[in-house]
């Protein structure tokens, strides 16, 4: 059985790594520079890095050339999330080297242009299904975009390689993740799904990875590591069985 990928998350505000509660703009808590936070989690053993422009994920700026300097230094793998919704977002996102980009919003708003650069870029492009209930939220997670099940069929349909997904009231919780969507997610697709939000412990990440034989793929750790619930590199080793 195929061990669970980790991607610790540095979620980038007004140049600085960050983390939200259920992410909602004005909960911001400050960890630092989000270069350092990287390098961290790289020098920890992680393999991969889950790395989001909040600004351009709310529409309230962009931290562009950050992240493009911090993918440039890393070695490991990065996901790049937020605020890719059109050519030149898609474009300069994917011109940073990253691995691959997580689409939201967009998949939500212009389903036309998504399922034209997933037909263009096939595994490099994810989409981000970020939930309250079963109602999926774009727009940096602040407006309604339609029923999970639904735009998953959709998104299937036109050949989506992955998706990221996010039960919002779990986010920056603690509160552990939501594995009964997960399990329902997987239940519905065959394509790998990367769960992202509320894990507090070492126990909430190995029940992710017992969900590895329903088609989850890895799991996205941020605040549980910035307060130091437990270290990457007992991360690694709690799901390295
Ligand atoms: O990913 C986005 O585009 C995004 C947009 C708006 C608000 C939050 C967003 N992402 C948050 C994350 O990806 C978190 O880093 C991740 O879910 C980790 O959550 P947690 O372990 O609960 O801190």
């Amino acid at each position: 059985m195929n061990r669970l990928e980790l991607l610790p998350a540095v979620d980038v505000r007004d140049g600085q790594a960050v983390r939200l509660v259920k992410g909602a703009s004005g909960t911001e808590t400050s960890f630092g520079e989000p270069l350092a936070a990287a390098l961290a989690w790289q020098e920890a053993g992680a393999e991969w890095l889950h790395l989001v422009d909040l600004d351009a994920a709310f529409g309230t700026g962009s931290n562009r050339e950050l992240l493009r300097e911090v993918t440039a230094t890393l070695d490991i793998k990065v996901e790049l999330s937020g605020g890719i919704r059109d050519d030149a977002s898609l474009a300069a996102a994917l011109a940073t080297g990253c691995t691959r980009v997580n689409l939201g919003t967009a998949a939500l708003e212009s389903p036309e242009w998504v399922a034209k650069v997933i037909a263009e870029h096939g595994d490099k492009i994810a989409v981000g299904l970020d939930v309250v209930g079963t109602t999926l939220r774009g727009r940096g997670w602040t407006s309604d975009g339609g029923q999970l099940f639904d735009v998953l069929a959709r998104l299937d349909a036109e050949g989506c390689a992955r998706y990221v997904v996010t039960d919002v009231n779990r986010d920056g919780t603690l509160t552990g993740p939501n594995l009964q969507l997960l399990r329902d997610v997987c239940a519905a697709t065959d394509r790998p799904v990367v769960a992202s939000g509320g894990v507090s412990s070492l126990d909430d990440l190995r029940a992710i990875a017992g969900l590895v034989g329903e088609g989850v793929e890895g799991a996205i750790v941020g605040k549980a590591l910035y307060e130091h619930k437990f270290t990457l590199e007992e991360a690694l080793e709690a799901v390295s069985g």
